[in-house]
C-alpha cells in the first residue's frame, strides 16, 4: 500500500513559486481546498509535509521525532541566521547553546533593553520636532540598534549605525526573498560577520574591555559541551542572533502604530496605561500582523500520527501564522482584538508567532520576552509620550512579500513632546 494514501497531494511539480505567489497564505490556502489539516506538496525539489493548528505545533516541537538540522536551507542560513547557528542544532548541543540565550534574555535583562529603547526614544524628540516629518520604521531600527548594542557592550559609532541597522534589517528581509533582495542580505551578512568577529577577536586578546554578563562577555567567553571555545566567526553569529533580532523589532513596532491608528477605541485605552491591557495589545499585534510565515524541520525517525506517515528525513512544515489565526483556536481571528488575551490560557502551541513549546526545550524564540517589552515601550512612548499627525499615506501591507511591513513605514508628522 502506497504511503499516505489518506493525505492530500498537491499535485503541481514543485510549489516554491506559489510560496512566492501564495505568501502567509500558501498553507491556509491549501488546507480550506482540501479541507485538511495535513497535505503534501513538492517544495524547493522535495517532497513536504504542511500542516497548521495546535495539535500539528504539538506534534512538530516534539523534539523525539523531528530534528532541525539539515532543516533550514542554506540560503537562510546565509542570510538571515548565520550558519551553523543555533537554530540548526538538536538535543544536549541545542539545550546547551540554547541556555547562553535564556540566561542573556532572562526577565529582568528584558526591561533593561526596553529601558534603554525608551531613553532613546525619549532623546529622539527634540530632532524630531524640527523635522517635518519621520518614518517611523526607519527611525526606530536605528534606535533599537543603537539600544541593543549599547545594552550587548558592543561599541558602535554614531556615524555607522544607520548602516549597522540597515545591515541587520537586510538579513531579515532576505529570508523570503530570490534575486536583488537575498543578494543584499547575503553581502550584509558577511559585513556584520567580519565586524562582530573582530570584536570578539579584540576582546578575547584583550584589545576591548567587554564587562561579565553582557552579550559581548557571554558570547565571547561561551564554552560548548566539549568545553570548547566557540571560534571566533561562530560566536559572532550568535552575537548577531541578539543584535539583528532586537534591531527588526522595529516591523512590529511599526505594525504597532498602525493598530493604533485603526482602532481610535484602542488608543483611548492604551492612554490608561493598564499594564495587563498593555500586555494584551502587545500580543495581539504579534498574533495579527505577518512576521514569520512558516517552520521547517525533518523526521528522525519513521512515525504515524493520526492516519499520516512521517518518514524518516522527510521535510516538515508548520504554518506559524496560519496556526495565530485558526478559527478553531481563535474567535474571529481577523479581528484585531487585544481583549482576546485576557482569557487566553497561555498554551505554548496556540500562540506561536515566535514558534511553540517551552523556549528552553525546544527551539522556541528566547527572544519573545524582550520583543513584548520592546513593543511595549515603544506603545507607551507613541500613546503617552508625544502627539503626532498621521498625513495620507499608503498603509496597506502584502500577505505575500515575506517578511512584510505598511509600505509607507508608518509616516508621522507635527511631533510634539506631551
Ligand atoms: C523581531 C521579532 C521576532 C520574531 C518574529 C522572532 C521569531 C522567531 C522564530 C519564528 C524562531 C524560530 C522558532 C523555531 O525554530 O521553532 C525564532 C528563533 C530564535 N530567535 Fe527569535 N524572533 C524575534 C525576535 C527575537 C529576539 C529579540 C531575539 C534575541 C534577542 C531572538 C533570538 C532568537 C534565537 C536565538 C532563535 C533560535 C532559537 C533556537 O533555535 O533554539 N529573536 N525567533
Amino acid at each position: 500500500m502506497a504511503l499516505n494514501q489518506n493525505l492530500p497531494h498537491d499535485r503541481s511539480v514543485d510549489n516554491s513559486i506559489a510560496v512566492m505567489r501564495e505568501g502567509y497564505h500558501f498553507i491556509q490556502n491549501r488546507l480550506d481546498k482540501y479541507k485538511t489539516e495535513v497535505f503534501e506538496a513538492r517544495i524547493l525539489g522535495e517532497q513536504a509535509i504542511c500542516m497548521s493548528g495546535e495539535e500539528a505545533a504539538r506534534l512538530f516541537y516534539d523534539t523525539n521525532k523531528f530534528r532541525r538540522n539539515g532543516a533550514v536551507p542554506k540560503r537562510v542560513q546565509k542570510s538571515t541566521f548565520g550558519v551553523d547557528a543555533v537554530h540548526t542544532m538538536d538535543d544536549e548541543a541545542h539545550t546547551h547553546r540554547k541556555l547562553l540565550f535564556t540566561t542573556l534574555l532572562a526577565p529582568e535583562r528584558q526591561k533593561e533593553i526596553a529601558g534603554m529603547i525608551m531613553e532613546e526614544l525619549l532623546a529622539s524628540i527634540d530632532n524630531w520636532q524640527e523635522k517635518e516629518k519621520i518614518i517611523l520604521f526607519e527611525e526606530v531600527k536605528v534606535i533599537y540598534c543603537r539600544a541593543v548594542c549599547r545594552w550587548a557592550g558592543v561599541p558602535l559609532k554614531k556615524e555607522e549605525e544607520r548602516e549597522r541597522a540597515e545591515d541587520f534589517s537586510a538579513m531579515v528581509d532576505a529570508f523570503g526573498a530570490i534575486g536583488p533582495r537575498h543578494w543584499k542580505g547575503r553581502r550584509a551578512r558577511n559585513r556584520g560577520n567580519e565586524w562582530i568577529k573582530q570584536v570578539i577577536e579584540d576582546v578575547r586578546n584583550g584589545k576591548m574591555d567587554a564587562k561579565q554578563g553582557t552579550a559581548l562577555y557571554e558570547m565571547a567567553h561561551y564554552k560548548e559541551l566539549d568545553g570548547r571555545q566557540l571560534n571566533s566567526l561562530m560566536a559572532a553569529i550568535e552575537l548577531i542572533n541578539v543584535l539583528r533580532p532586537v534591531t527588526v523589532i522595529s516591523i512590529f513596532a511599526t505594525f504597532a502604530a498602525l493598530a493604533i491608528h485603526d482602532h481610535p477605541h484602542v488608543r483611548e485605552k492604551l492612554k490608561e496605561r493598564d499594564p495587563e491591557y498593555l500586555e494584551c495589545f502587545e500580543q495581539e499585534v504579534r498574533r495579527f500582523y505577518p512576521f514569520a510565515p512558516f517552520l521547517g524541520a525533518r523526521v528522525k525517525a519513521d512515525f504515524k500520527w493520526k492516519d499520516f506517515y512521517f518518514k524518516k528525513n522527510m521535510l516538515v512544515i508548520l504554518d506559524v501564522y496560519g496556526t495565530n489565526h485558526d478559527e478553531r483556536i481563535w474567535d474571529k481571528p481577523e479581528v484585531f482584538n487585544p481583549d482576546r488575551f485576557r482569557d487566553w490560557d497561555g498554551n505554548l502551541f496556540t500562540f506561536i508567532p515566535q514558534g511553540g513549546g517551552d523556549p528552553k526545550k525546544t527551539h522556541r524564540c528566547p527572544g519573545e520576552g524582550v520583543v513584548g517589552e520592546v513593543i511595549k515601550s515603544t506603545v507607551d512612548f507613541l500613546v503617552n509620550k508625544i502627539d503626532f499627525d498621521v498625513p495620507k499615506q499608503n498603509l496597506e501591507f502584502s500577505y505575500v512579500r515575506m517578511p512584510t511591513l505598511p509600505e509607507s513605514g508608518f509616516i508621522m508628522e507635527n511631533i510634539r513632546r506631551k
